[in-house]
């Protein structure tokens, strides 16, 4: 009966070839059988690929929903049809499917305070980075972007003396004149109770410091009357392709090899980054070959190559603008909005600073517990990286235990293995109620810092670290320390103005940074003198 049967298959089959051989050499190969020959491979590859990753592959016994190990679609649906949605999609997974999932067909992400330090190692166990990392960035060729371990050791020593403590002392100087124009503008503002969309107003500072800093030369940002929006609106609609060049590198290559008009003319949004791009690049360029060694020393740029210079210098100005701006758009609506919060930071710095106008050095705001505890909260509720960080252990295996069912995974060397800060920071078991603003969490219980990976830790961790840390503590200070909580009282304060948290604060977005909701206007304060 069953050979029968397998006679009769092979007598269809033999029927259907001589049927399509005979259509070919009466039609041509433009005929019905090429069309089906196709479509016969391409399903055999389909389930071959689908058979591999559901049941062959080394990833195979890892939980996580069967569409996400099947297809990158499932991702991409997210994160590029949707805008940037896949971390939410990916905590969800955790809550359903415990600590460790597969969240592609290729890489594991896991919500374990308990293994962050194997996951992001020190100089003890290479680590390389997701070909991912570089090409989401739209900066390959940047520190970020290198997947290489050793490469990327060696890249990074030529910029990390510019970012060391002591270097970090020439941002002070710089912090203060940028401070005292900011200031400037905030009290023109005051003086019509203007509302000022803050978020521009942060990321003009952001840059103008960043850019005095690395390049040498301020945007003078802060000096424009509309805070450049057109430049940092043309920034953010960058963020958008970030998906979309991960998925399709095609749409990076295209972005970097287009020709300046092409770019004005089709994707007018990002003009105005275009033209900086080129001038800071004309400008690196110009101290480079500066017959006057101190002026190459006074950049970032002294140890890092031509061919590479484009991405670096994206990379760091978009570094130092996007994050620590987001970060403190979040803390000052925190504190306004929690006026018992505001309240006790306010304290803290008029005891230590009796001049309201002052700009404070570091060292006067560095150990101010309450102060320093606000910005850790923010920072663990509103990090400014919030894509996943994607490493890989090119030689050993990664080895996970899941404490819950003591269940122990071998993850083979070369997979992308993965964290994101916002779902790191917000683990219920680690965070109690951890939605909420609570500054004092970190002073009852510094061991909270074990979960905390703001910075990322390890090889690949920011290297922007003490300056973001000194940015973020002097800004708000000087802002803090002026400006009161608007209460119906005289002098100089600050009020929220139609600003939500869950549309205009909080992460909805990711696009590497934070992004608020479709048509939020981020933070808005009215400034009152
Ligand atoms: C709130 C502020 C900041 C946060 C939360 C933050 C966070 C991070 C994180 C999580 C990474 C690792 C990214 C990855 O694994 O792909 C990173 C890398 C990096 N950050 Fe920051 N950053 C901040 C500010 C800055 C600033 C101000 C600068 C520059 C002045 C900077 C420069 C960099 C650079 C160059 C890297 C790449 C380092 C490498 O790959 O070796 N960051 N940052």
């Amino acid at each position: 009966m069953a050979s029968q049967f397998v006679q009769s298959l092979i007598d269809t089959a033999q029927d259907i070839l001589a049927g399509g051989i005979a259509t070919w050499r009466t039609e041509g190969l433009l005929a019905w059988p090429t069309l089906y020959l196709g479509l016969a491979l391409w399903s055999s590859y389909v389930s071959s690929l689908v058979f591999y990753r559901l049941v062959l592959s080394p990833l195979a016994g890892i939980p996580g929903p069967k569409i996400a190990a099947i297809t990158w679609w499932y991702e991409i649906y997210y994160d590029v049809w949707l805008g940037g949605q896949y971390f939410r999609k990916i905590d969800a997974m955790h809550k359903k499917y415990g600590p460790i999932v597969r969240i592609n067909p290729d890489e594991v992400h896991f919500n374990d305070p308990d293994f962050i330090e194997p996951l992001f190692p020190g100089p003890g166990r290479k680590t390389d980075k997701s070909v991912l990392t570089g090409r989401r960035t739209g900066t390959p060729n940047s520190l970020a972007g290198t997947v290489d371990h050793d490469l990327h050791r060696k890249r990074r020593n030529t910029i990390n003396g510019f970012f060391s403590s002591a270097s970090i002392r020439r941002l002070e100087p710089i912090m203060r004149q940028e401070m005292g124009r900011l200031l400037q503008r905030m009290e023109d503002a005051g003086k019509e109770e203007k509302v000022l969309r803050f978020h521009f107003v942060l990321k003009a500072a952001a840059c103008d410091i960043i850019t005095q800093y690395a390049f040498g030369q301020s945007f003078h940002f802060l000096d424009e009357e509309d805070f450049a929006s057109p430049y940092i609106e043309a920034t953010d609609a960058f963020h958008f392709f970030n998906h979309a060049m991960c998925h399709f590198p095609i749409v990076g290559t295209l972005l970097a090899l287009a020709p300046d008009w092409a770019i004005k003319t089709f994707i007018p949004g990002l003009t105005e980054m275009w033209n900086k791009k080129t001038m800071w690049i004309d400008e690196v360029e110009k101290i480079r070959s500066s017959p006057n060694p101190d002026r190459i020393k006074s950049t970032i740029f002294e140890g890092v190559l031509s061919s590479k210079l484009p991405d670096e210098a994206q990379l760091v100005v978009f570094a130092g603008q996007g994050t620590t701006a987001y970060t403190l758009s979040a803390a000052i609506y925190q504190l306004l909005a929690n006026p018992e919060e505001f309240d006790k930071v306010k304290a803290e710095l008029v005891a230590a600073l009796p001049d309201p106008r002052e700009i404070p050095s570091y060292s006067q705001v560095e150990q101010l517990r309450y102060f320093q505890a606000a910005i850790q909260e923010t920072l663990r509720l509103h990090p400014g990286v919030v894509s996943r960080l994607p490493r890989v252990s090119p030689t050993e295996p990664i080895v996970y235990t899941n404490k819950r069912n003591g269940r122990t995974y071998v993850i083979p060397p070369g997979t992308a293995t993965s964290m994101t800060t916002q779902i790191a920071h917000t683990n219920e078991e680690v965070f109690e109620d951890p939605l909420a603003f609570r500054p004092q969490r970190w002073i009852d219980n510094p061991r909270l810092d074990r979960a905390f990976i703001r910075f990322a830790r390890g090889t690949r961790n920011c290297i922007g670290m003490n300056f973001a840390r000194q940015e973020l503590s002097i800004v708000l200070a000087t802002i803090v320390r002026k400006y009161d909580r608007y209460r119906g009282q005289k002098g100089p304060t600050l009020e929220l103005y139609d600003t939500v948290r869950e549309r205009d604060i909080d992460v909805v977005r990711d696009m590497i940074i934070p992004f608020p909701a479709a048509g939020s206007d981020g933070l808005r304060l009215r400034v009152r003198n």
